[in-house]
């Protein structure tokens, strides 16, 4: 562009115009408001915006910050050059307040501020920042060492507080800004301060960016470029991880898994962003991607009839059927010795060998065992067999928790009711044949849980 500008600066300028009509449409402002400082930048914008809408329809805003000596002069210049033009002029006076992030930061956040208070909501701010202003900024913030979010600089038309914001002159260089002021033969004021090069955006300008200019002259329409790009991976990433958290929703069961099912379609990046999502959603940290990866490995891609297990945390990634869950560490089980009615209220709602037993009852004085004496709480020891109420014959009990579907690392842990000897009712799975007769007071229920996966 820059290379063009002076065999057909005209040609460019009207082309500019036109374009700048258009982006003014279609903000569909009846009012246009112009932070103006005096300087070339805010001038030539002033002059445009007043070109191309209606004078009266333009506001200049201009803050004075009590900076320098020249203050007052300044927004006497300013006022002056909007009633040439015939355009509203606001003189604001502020009290810049220095804290720790300097002078410069200072004076930005009491414009802002200023700003927000003058402009009505929905209205559109125009600022002159130009092409290398956005070069600075990008190089500023890479000093400091920002992301992706921080180096995408400045956009050209962003939301700010209740107004929009929109900074026209973004893809212009600061030497075409002021041959085209030239041009028109404006007036502005110099802002001596910036040659002050103990501030880090002069430092920048004055002897960092010449040097990058002698040897790469179009340096800042490559970093425009990559800034560009920047902000495009950002909008993919960010709807990427909208997708992701879609997806997320879909997969997650109700007692925290995720569901592993059609997976044909998923690149293995799209998994380990799944599992990263998931993992959050579930409070575990996220672990580095390696070990995404190992666990991507070992327990997503394990053959659908292994129980891979994979440690993370204070606990282990399993996989049970066609999902996997992350699992606490839990004790070794350990049961009361026997249970008599008050017992089994006692241990009602108690965390227990990580499960949660408790009877769901209004009415304290429990019926349950009405003719079943010595109740006691076992584990599973091993070849069970029993007929659970309601069915025709007995089963094994190990084919029975597969069936009710409890998961592997559980199958151990469910406290079986006995009286006696006698096998009265597992968890609250089922009750056994003949028993139910005073277990199945609908006031009573058997509620087991798994604490750690409990939601
Ligand atoms: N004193 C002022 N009064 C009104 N507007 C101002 C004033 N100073 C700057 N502006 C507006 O802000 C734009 C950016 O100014 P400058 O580059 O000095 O600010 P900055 O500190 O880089 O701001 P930003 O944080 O927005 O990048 C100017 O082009 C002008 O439109």
């Amino acid at each position: 562009m820059e290379s063009c500008l002076s065999s057909s600066s005209s040609q460019w300028y009207s082309s500019f115009l036109t374009d700048f009509k258009a982006e003014l449409a279609q903000l569909k402002s009846t009012q246009l408001y112009v932070g103006y400082s005096g300087g070339v930048d805010s001038r030539l914008l002033l002059e445009l915006a007043c070109q191309c809408f209606p004078a009266k329809q333009v506001t200049a805003i201009h803050i004075n910050h009590g900076l320098s000596a020249r203050a007052e002069e300044w927004a006497q210049h300013c006022q002056q050059q909007c009633e040439l033009l015939g355009c509203e002029f606001i003189g604001l006076q502020g009290n810049t307040v220095v804290n720790g992030a300097g002078l410069e930061a200072a004076a930005r956040t009491l414009r802002y501020e200023k700003f927000a208070e003058t402009i009505p909501e929905g209205g559109v701010l125009l600022l002159a920042h130009h092409l290398d202003d956005q070069v600075e900024t990008f190089f500023l913030r890479l000093m400091r060492g920002a992301g992706v979010h921080g180096l995408k600089a400045m956009a050209s038309l962003s939301r700010r507080d209740h107004y929009q914001l929109f900074r026209p002159l973004l893809s212009l260089s600061k030497a075409q800004l002021i041959e085209w002021a030239e041009h028109l033969g404006l007036a502005w004021i110099e802002d001596d301060s910036n040659d002050d090069v103990l501030l880090d955006r002069n430092y920048l300008r004055h002897n960092v960016l010449p040097m990058l200019e002698a040897r790469w002259p179009a340096y800042r329409q490559r970093i425009q470029s990559s800034i560009d790009l920047l902000a495009s991976g950002n909008d993919a990433a960010i709807s990427q991880s909208f997708v992701v958290e879609q997806e997320l929703q879909h997969r997650l069961s109700f007692d925290q898994g995720l569901k592993l099912v059609q997976l044909n379609d998923f690149s293995e990046a799209q998994m380990l962003s799944l599992l990263h999502a998931w993992l959050l959603k579930i409070g575990q940290q996220v672990p580095s991607k390696q070990r995404l990866k190992e666990i991507y490995r070992a327990v997503i891609h394990a053959r659908a009839d292994a129980t891979p297990e994979v440690r993370l945390g204070q606990g282990a990634i399993r996989r049970h059927g066609p999902a996997i869950y992350w699992v606490a560490d839990m004790p070794e089980p350990a049961l009361p010795p026997a249970v008599s009615e008050q017992e089994l209220q006692y241990w009602a709602g108690v965390g227990w060998v990580g499960l949660q037993v408790s009877a769901d009852k209004q009415d304290p004085t429990l019926s349950l065992q009405t003719g079943l004496p010595n109740l006691n709480w076992r584990l599973r020891s091993g070849g069970e067999v029993i007929q659970p109420a309601g069915r025709s014959k007995s089963r094994d009990l190990k084919r029975l928790l597969q069936e009710y579907r409890v998961k592997p690392w559980l199958r151990y842990r469910i406290p079986l009711l006995y009286s006696g000897d006698q096998l009265v009712a597992v968890a609250d799975l089922f009750v056994v044949q003949g028993y139910q007769a005073g277990i199945n007071d609908p006031s009573l229920r058997l509620v087991w849980k798994n604490s750690a996966n409990a939601d």
